[in-house]
C-alpha cells in the first residue's frame, strides 16, 4: 500500500483530482481508498478546527499563532491513525486529500520568510517524528493559478452555503505566499518525492508516475 498526498491552495481542485485518480487507478486495475484532512467532522478537535477557520473570536489566540494553529491540525491526523489504517487495509493506494504539507505550507507562509526553514523542520519532527505519521510515499502538487483557484473557490461558494470562504481562503495573500512556499517544498522534495501536476493533465500524470515505477511510491509497503 502507498500513500499519497493531494496538495494545494484552496480551490485548485484537489477533491476533483483525488475523485479523478480514484477512477483511473480503477480502470488501471488497482484499488484506491480515499481520506481528507482536516476532518472538520470528528468530534471537538474538528468543531474547535472549523470554528478557527471560521474566525471564531473565542479562539483567536490559537488562530493568531502559526505554529498552535499547526498543531490543531497535527493532532487531527494523529487521531485519525486508526480510522487512516483501517481505510487504508486492503488497497493499493490510499489517497489523503491534504495531509502534513498542508501544514508546512500553509504555516511558513504565515510566518516571516526567514523562520521558514526552522518551521519546516519542526512540522517534519513533530508529525512525523513525535506523531509518528506515516511518511507519504508521493506527494502531488496540484499547481494551478491563484486566481484560478481563488474563482474556483468563491465560484463554488456561491452554488454551496456549505462551502462559504473561510479565514484562510478570503486572504489572497496567504494563498500567493502558500502557493509559493508549496513550489519551494516540492522542489526541494520536502519529506518525500514530489510532482508538480495541473488541472488538464494532473490524473495521467500521477497515474504515470504510480504505474510507471519511477517513484519511491511503487516499491513502496506501508503499514501503520
Ligand atoms: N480540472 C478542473 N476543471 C474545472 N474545474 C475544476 C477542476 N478541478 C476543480 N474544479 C472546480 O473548482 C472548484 C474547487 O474544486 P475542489 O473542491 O476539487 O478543490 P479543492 O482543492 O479540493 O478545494 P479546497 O481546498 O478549498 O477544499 C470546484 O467547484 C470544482 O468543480
Ligand atoms: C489539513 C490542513 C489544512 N490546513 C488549512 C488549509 C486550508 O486553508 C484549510 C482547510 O480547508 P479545506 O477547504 O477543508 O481544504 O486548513 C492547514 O493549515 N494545515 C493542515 O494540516
Amino acid at each position: 500500500m502507498m500513500i499519497v498526498a493531494i496538495e494545494g491552495v484552496d480551490g485548485a481542485g484537489k477533491h476533483t483530482l483525488t475523485s479523478r485518480l480514484v477512477e483511473a487507478l480503477t480502470a488501471a486495475g488497482r484499488t484506491a481508498a480515499t481520506f481528507s484532512f482536516p476532518r472538520y467532522k470528528a468530534g471537538p478537535l474538528g468543531t474547535a478546527v472549523r470554528a478557527m477557520l471560521d474566525g471564531d473570536e473565542r479562539l483567536a489566540g490559537l488562530a493568531g499563532s502559526a505554529r498552535a494553529t499547526a498543531v490543531l491540525f497535527a493532532l487531527d491526523r494523529a487521531n485519525a491513525l486508526p480510522e487512516l489504517a483501517a481505510r487504508a487495509a486492503g488497497h493499493d493506494v490510499l489517497l489523503v486529500d491534504r495531509y502534513l504539507a498542508s501544514n508546512a505550507a500553509y504555516g511558513a507562509a504565515r510566518l516571516p520568510a526567514d523562520e521558514r526553514p526552522e518551521f519546516l523542520a519542526w512540522i517534519a519532527e513533530l508529525e512525523l517524528t513525535a506523531l509518528r505519521l506515516p511518511r507519504p510515499d508521493l506527494q502531488v502538487l496540484l499547481d494551478v493559478p491563484v486566481e484560478t483557484a481563488r474563482a474556483s473557490a468563491r465560484q463554488r461558494a456561491v452554488g454551496d452555503a456549505t462551502r462559504a470562504l473561510d479565514t484562510f481562503e478570503r486572504d489572497e495573500g496567504l494563498q500567493e505566499r502558500c502557493a509559493a512556499v508549496y513550489r519551494g517544498l516540492a522542489a526541494g522534495g520536502w519529506v518525500a518525492p514530489w510532482i508538480v501536476a495541473d488541472r488538464a493533465t494532473g490524473a495521467e500524470a500521477v497515474l504515470d508516475a504510480l504505474l510507471s515505477g519511477s517513484t519511491r511510491a511503487l516499491q513502496s509497503s506501508q503499514s501503520f
